[in-house]
């Protein structure tokens, strides 16, 4: 299972400590001495006291422009070894005793920073990541070391070349102890997962957290055999370069924006996408090499997250057989944001490796189909994406948490006693609570605002509320630091009073024991995150509001943002906020605070319900389910599993049938691809030929299918008397025998629905040079295979084809991409609803002993499939369907060696067999 952190990482025993600065902005947990509530109290008189220690005594002041930097004073940093910090494990085992509360880590873990831990762990070696030549950023790198130099001493990752001094420091002795880094919602749904028996064993395949370049050989085989044999964990090693670059870089400053909504183009954005983009590709791939050195046949490969796009598509080059899944635990974006990214095709197709993408929810799911679709251009079904050779299913499940083991945890003798000095410091207050992460996306800026806005439009509120804020942070940002700041400084000036402070912001994390009992006693959550893909506090805030560890029955509302995946979730029970609507959310706080016990309730009810059923368990274990149900089905469309077709075995059930039914495609089955506007149209003579020998035989009745109009079929076939026409996909049907053509769409709800097409159309015409539009009976075709600018060209195919779904879905019609057009068609008409009209003809009595249907594309998949039908409800006792090519098929056989045109000889060889 690679995941960028595995769930373990090493505290190497120091003989010789340095002294360290704590140092909050970071988020680092661990590195926070814990809190007592007397420091809770002084945040804000720290705050109310000056403008720049918004976090009171652990803010480098060096962070705020023109504000001189106050001396230090040493701290000590207690190593707790309390268990919701860290929890050194037995090296026996990974998980000593499944139930344990003291295995669960906090799931939104907030921890970004590589190689800053609360451990004692080697420095980065890691210098500036773009060559020296780009200017800029080395100029910006120098600033932001020398600012930081003073009151960042244990920030290891920020100071390049440190880890030269370090050398031959590890040498010691070390333990493995949990991660702070990494997902921790993951770690949790694993653990559950095989807890429950619901997964077999778990291997996780993993960077260790913290930077490597300084360890000496010896010392990273010794560390990867412990982690190997005792913690079934593979250590990635990667240099601290390519570290760097792939997750202080790229992942962090280019694609986790991105994700979420946020284009890094600002003048001062550090994201330079041409040198960190090799660095991601570099890891990703040694990742890719890890699995694939490891892989034994059975095995199934669960890749997590946006930092490993790349790594399904890398493995299925060596492991074509692989059962891959990849899950993307943050938010998708629309294609029009995704499309910004300058390596979007090599993004999309490494995800595409996998058999199974999956997705926390249906709109990120949906985006990802529409993203592919445009800029592949490719077709997206409903459940996923058609390429050339085969299908990649896509799918939502959202992630949940383990309810049991935190129900555990929250009764905990240190939860209990935090819930106690809590309810002891605000006995008559109503707590709103929040712990975000304090970035440009998660939010905390919109929720100060709005909160400001709510005690100014509610001043009987402002004495009876307090808005307590834990923000971690995860990167320096100056401009929303010093807003924040600004915020804060006037909710305090404005609204604060000698015995009351409405807001408690603190610029720190704070144990999980101490959020435990946070979350147990507040009045309402609040997360008005910008985007975020799930939000499993939301979660764990259901959990912990149960009135078991708190004796009144709390049941408080969640005000949620409509942008996170647990919105999507509780599907309506929270209370669901825009972020950027101060006065909604506003409002909102005023609604939580003043609702009726009925109906906390009621919502209350409705989220623990789906809390205790959507767990991270149930999401392990579904997940697994459906990504062996798919690539079962995906191996069984493979052509490679696919019998060959079998000319002898045919021909015998051929000898023995008294009346025979042949379904056969034309171009790309019996004849090679004609020009599409060519107006000339013939059938070669050897197709002619056999086809009329065909038919010569009484027992036999010939259907010959296309896309062609009738005017086009008839033309082609008008040598071979008596053969069966389907016509446009299936729009038109021809009996054997017969002039008579039956048309089966409706033609005024047909010229209505060209309309409005050929509208959208126009647009697309206007943008592709040679762009021409193929007008049929029932369908038309947007084609551009005459266009010079073919990427662009295909951009805009991919464009048009959504647009034409997105618009004329209650039409009855859909357009998809194929080879250098777009279709677009009726949806309930096609090659299936022909054969099934064909087959409808006869009487019960009267059917075929023999049925033979061939076909090579994507519209004869559904002949495919009504043949598959017909056998297993043994309407008929020979069936023989088979695909022509590589495509990946439902087809019981393949041709696939020849090119199109190799079914011809087939009817033939029946004969002479
Ligand atoms: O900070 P990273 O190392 O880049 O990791 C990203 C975040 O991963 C986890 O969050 C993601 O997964 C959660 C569970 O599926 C989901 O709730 C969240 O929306 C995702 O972004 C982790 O919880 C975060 O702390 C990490 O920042």
């Amino acid at each position: 299972m690679p995941r960028s952190f595995l769930p373990s990482t090493i505290d190497f025993h120091d003989p010789d400590p340095e002294p360290v600065t704590p140092r909050a902005p970071t988020g680092v947990l661990s590195q926070v001495p814990p809190l007592t509530l007397g420091d809770i109290g002084r945040q804000n008189s720290a705050l109310t006291k000056s403008n720049v220690e918004i976090t009171g005594i652990q803010q480098p002041a060096s962070l705020f422009k023109g504000v001189e930097t106050p001396p230090q004073t040493p701290a000590v940093i207690e190593k707790k070894d309390d268990f919701f910090i860290q929890a050194p494990l037995s090296a026996a085992a990974h998980f000593p005793n499944p139930l344990d509360p003291k295995t669960l880590v906090r799931s939104d873990s907030h921890v970004a920073e590589w190689g800053a831990s609360f451990f004692n762990q080697p420095r980065s070696t890691a210098g500036p990541a773009p060559p020296e030549t780009i200017l800029q950023y080395a100029k910006g790198r120098e600033r932001t070391e020398s600012s930081l130099s003073s009151s960042r001493r244990s920030s290891p990752s920020k100071k390049p070349g440190n880890g030269r001094r370090d050398e031959g420091r590890w040498a010691t002795s070390w333990s493995v102890v949990p991660a702070v880094q990494g997902n921790g919602g993951l770690t949790n749904a694993i653990r559950a997962a095989v807890r429950a028996g619901s997964m077999g064993d778990v291997l996780s395949v993993g960077t260790i957290g913290f930077p490597t370049d300084t360890l000496d050989e010896t010392k990273k085989i010794e560390i990867y055999e412990r982690l190997e044999a005792d913690h079934e964990s593979l250590t990635v090693y990667v240099s601290d370069k390519d570290f760097d670059g792939h997750y202080n870089h790229f992942s962090k400053t280019i694609l986790w924006p991105v994700f979420h909504y946020q284009i890094p183009d600002h003048p001062k954005s550090k994201a330079y996408l041409d040198h960190s983009w090799i660095f991601y590709e570099k890891v990703n791939q040694a990742f890719a090499d890890k699995v694939i050195a490891n892989y034994k046949r059975g095995d199934i490969i669960w890749v997590h997250d946006y930092h490993l796009c790349l790594v399904p598509g890398m493995i299925r080059k060596k492991l074509p057989e692989a059962q891959i899944g990849f899950f993307l635990h943050s938010a998708f974006p629309s294609s029009e944001v995704f499309r910004c990214l300058a390596e979007r095709r090599k993004l999309l197709e490494g995800m595409l490796g996998a058999n199974l993408v999956a997705f926390q929810t249906p709109e990120y799911a949906h985006h990802f189909l529409q993203t592919c679709s445009r800029i592949l251009s490719v077709e997206a079904t409903e459940d996923g994406i058609q390429l050339d050779a085969h299908f990649v299913n896509v799918w939502s499940l959202p992630i949940g948490i383990d309810p049991k083991t935190l129900g555990l945890a929250r009764e905990e003798p240190d939860v209990l006693k935090w819930v106690k000095e809590i309810k002891d410091r605000y006995p008559d207050k109503r707590l709103i609570v929040a712990r975000d992460k304090l970035d440009s996306i998660g939010g905390v800026r919109q929720k100060l605002l709005a909160f400001e806005l709510f005690l100014n439009q509610y001043p009987e509120w402002k004495d009876k509320v307090v808005l307590i804020q834990v923000a971690t942070s995860t990167t320096e940002n100056e401009d929303l630091a010093a807003t924040i700041s600004e915020i804060v400084t006037r909710i305090d000036a404005v609204h604060s009073t000698l015995a009351h402070n409405p807001l408690v912001l603190l610029r720190q994390d704070i144990p999980f024991s101490q959020l435990l009992a946070l979350l147990s006693v507040a009045d309402a959550l609040m997360i008005t995150s910008l985007r975020e893909g799930m939000n499993l506090t939301c979660h764990e805030f259901v959990i912990c509001q149960d009135g078991r560890a708190c004796p009144d029955k709390k049941h408080g509302p969640v005000i949620l943002s409509e942008f996170t995946g647990s919105s999507a979730v509780f599907g309506g029970a929270e209370l669901a906020v825009n972020p950027w609507d101060y006065k909604g959310c506003a409002e909102a706080m005023r609604v939580a605070l003043e609702m009726s016990e009925e109906e906390k309730d009621r919502r209350y009810v409705k989220m623990r319900d789906i809390v205790m059923v959507q767990t991270g368990e149930s999401w392990m274990r579904q997940l697994t389910e459906h990504l062996a149900k798919v690539h079962e089905e995906h191996g069984r469309r493979d052509t490679m599993s696919i019998p060959r077709l079998s000319v002898a075995k045919l021909s015998q059930a051929y000898e023995k049938a008294n009346k025979r039914l042949f379904i056969l495609d034309y171009e790309g089955t019996l004849a090679s691809w004609g020009n599409v506007s060519s107006t000339v149209l013939m059938s070669p003579q050897r197709v002619t030929d056999i086809l009329n020998d065909l038919i010569s035989d009484p027992k036999n009745l010939l259907y010959i299918m296309s896309g062609r109009t009738i005017e086009e079929v008839e033309m082609i076939f008008g040598r071979v008397p008596s053969i069966g026409l389907i016509a446009e996909n299936g729009c038109y049907v021809r009996e054997c025998f017969s002039d008579e053509w039956t048309a089966f769409a409706d033609e005024a709800r047909t010229k209505k629905w060209m309309d409005a097409v050929k509208d959208i159309m126009r647009y697309y015409l206007e943008r592709v040079e040679n762009s021409w539009i193929e007008e049929r009976h029932c369908s038309l075709i947007f084609h551009y295979e005459k266009s010079d600018e073919f990427d662009s060209a295909a951009r805009h195919a991919g464009d048009c084809a959504n647009h034409v779904n997105e618009a004329c879905a209650s039409q009855r019609v859909r357009a998809y991409p194929a080879k250098d057009c777009v279709i677009i068609e009726p949806i309930d008409y096609d090659k299936g609803t022909a054969a099934k009209h064909i087959w409808s003809k006869f009487a019960e009595n009267e059917r075929p002993d023999f049925l033979m249907v061939a076909g090579n594309d994507r519209d004869d998949e559904l002949v495919f499939r009504w043949a598959k039908n017909i056998l297993e409800n043994n309407e008929c006792p020979n069936i023989t369907s088979v695909s022509v090519g590589n495509r990946n098929t439902v087809a019981m056989s393949t041709l696939t060696n020849g090119t199109t045109g190799r079914f011809a000889p087939v009817p033939y060889l029946l004969k002479t067999h």
